[in-house]
């Protein structure tokens, strides 16, 4: 999993969490794709874009219980100041029965959200809403008994190396599979660890705020949407709140990661597979709570394919952002991840101008120094600066899966260049 040094231990006096849209603009940079310009000259210590919250997310297992699910409080694995959990507290609310399952061992099955108190809570659930508690907490329950920590293996050599074609043939196999109802009703006995289900998580996250944008969209235009994803080339809005179509307009990475880590093609089958068999609204009639509102449920399903949970999987490496335990050193854990679309369209700079600051579950992006009109806005993906070229190429190919063509290394490839043929 990519990961950066997104941190608050750069933030001194908290720039506001407003956006500037006008600031900048996303143009094609012919040597790194997209990219954003200030359309003007920008002081330093200039919020040019910012986020609230990610559009999907997950904090691993290991920190679930640690870290408050709204503001990303973590204090070392202290859990004393988490009060309150899942939509505990509420339940005089409910309209439906109360949606606690009980796995193997007879314990219930939350949806594995703490909070530091009633406030996160109120605030997490006035933004997702209460049957995602819900949502979670039925995917909760694919979650396999026992501890699974991150299963990436170590790379792979060239003749191991996944084809596209191999990736398609599998996904087709898949696709298949599931036109027969009844194969579906028996993926729901499988089980995820807890890699595949951290996962799910992120992407039931997006596709629950696909589905809900889906709806209010539908009711307020009352007509037929297309639902198919936008192209590969569309530029978004310049907005930090942003929706699928923005997110699903992310650069894809699947096929570099599953070229890099071949196994994980086996994960993603099977969280695609957990998450079409339990969301299926046959599955979920005799299970969920009154509240769980039908038509979003009905969409929800529909929109679990083949095609869009590729999309959220290819989407994480090399668009998310690593949850860092801040301050940042170098005994910093990582939380989770994180993705915030409107803010992946910056590129990298082995010299950057901007800089990237977390404040709870918000991301903002300020410039280090003054930036020219005209002038390319580029954040650093990982803490690569005080390296050599050679080294920092390795780094974000390794990482990142791109070659650098960044200035500053076009600059440095270019003296070592003159160096040599000078001293022949
Ligand atoms: C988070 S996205 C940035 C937006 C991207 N350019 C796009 O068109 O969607 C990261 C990807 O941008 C490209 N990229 C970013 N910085 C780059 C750089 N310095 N040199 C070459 N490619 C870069 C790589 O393909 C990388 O995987």
């Amino acid at each position: 999993m990519p990961q950066d040094d997104t941190s608050t231990n750069e933030l001194q006096s908290p720039a506001p969490l407003h956006t500037t849209p006008s600031t900048l603009e996303i143009r094609i940079n012919p040597a790194s794709g997209r990219s954003c310009y200030a359309t003007r000259t920008v002081p330093a210590g200039y919020t040019v874009l910012a986020a609230r919250s990610p559009y999907a997310y997950t904090i691993w297992k290991p920190f679930r219980n640690e870290v408050c699910a709204e503001c990303w409080r973590y204090d070392q694995g202290n859990r004393s100041f988490l009060t309150r959990r899942d939509d505990e507290g509420l339940e005089e609310e409910r309209k439906g029965p109360v949606a606690v399952k009980e796995n193997g061992r007879g314990e219930k099955t939350g949806a594995g959200l703490w909070f530091c108190d009633a406030e996160c809570q109120a605030s997490w659930l006035a933004r997702e809403g209460r049957q995602m508690v819900d949502l979670l907490r039925t995917l909760e329950g694919a979650r396999r008994a026992g501890k699974t920590m991150i299963e990436v293996s170590d790379r792979q050599d060239e003749a191991t190396k996944l084809t596209k074609e191999a990736i398609e043939h599998t996904w087709d196999t898949v696709r298949q599979e599931e036109r027969s109802p009844k194969v579906v009703r028996r993926w729901r006995e499988n089980s995820l660890n807890d890699f595949e289900t951290d996962l799910a998580r992120y992407i039931l996250l997006a596709l629950a705020h696909f589905a809900r944008e889906y709806t209010s969209s539908m009711a307020s235009l009352q007509q037929t949407q297309e639902l198919a994803c936008p192209r590969n080339d569309t530029l978004p809005g310049l907005n930090g709140e942003c929706q699928w179509d923005t997110f699903a307009s992310l650069q894809c990475n699947e096929l570099q990661y599953l070229r890099t880590y071949p196994e994980l093609l086996e994960n993603h089958i099977r969280i695609y597979k957990a998450l079409k068999s339990r969301f299926m609204p046959a599955a979920l009639s005799d299970r969920t709570p009154g509240r769980i509102d039908r038509p979003v449920i009905d969409v929800l399903a529909s929109l679990i394919t083949v095609g869009n949970v590729r999309t959220a999987l290819g989407i994480d490496p090399g668009n998310s952002f690593g949850i860092w335990e801040a301050p940042l050193t170098e005994e910093s854990e990582c939380l989770g991840f994180a993705v915030y679309p409107g803010l992946s369209f910056f590129n990298h700079h082995c010299a950057p101008n901007v800089r990237k600051e977390r404040d709870g579950r918000a991301l903002r992006f300020v410039t280090t120094r003054e930036v020219g009109e005209g002038e390319e806005l580029c954040i650093s993906y990982g803490q690569v600066e005080g390296m050599t070229w050679r080294e920092r190429r390795k780094e974000l190919s390794d990482g990142w899966f791109f070659d650098c063509a960044c200035g500053r290394c076009i600059a440095d490839i270019a003296a070592e260049m003159q160096a040599q043929q000078l001293s022949t």
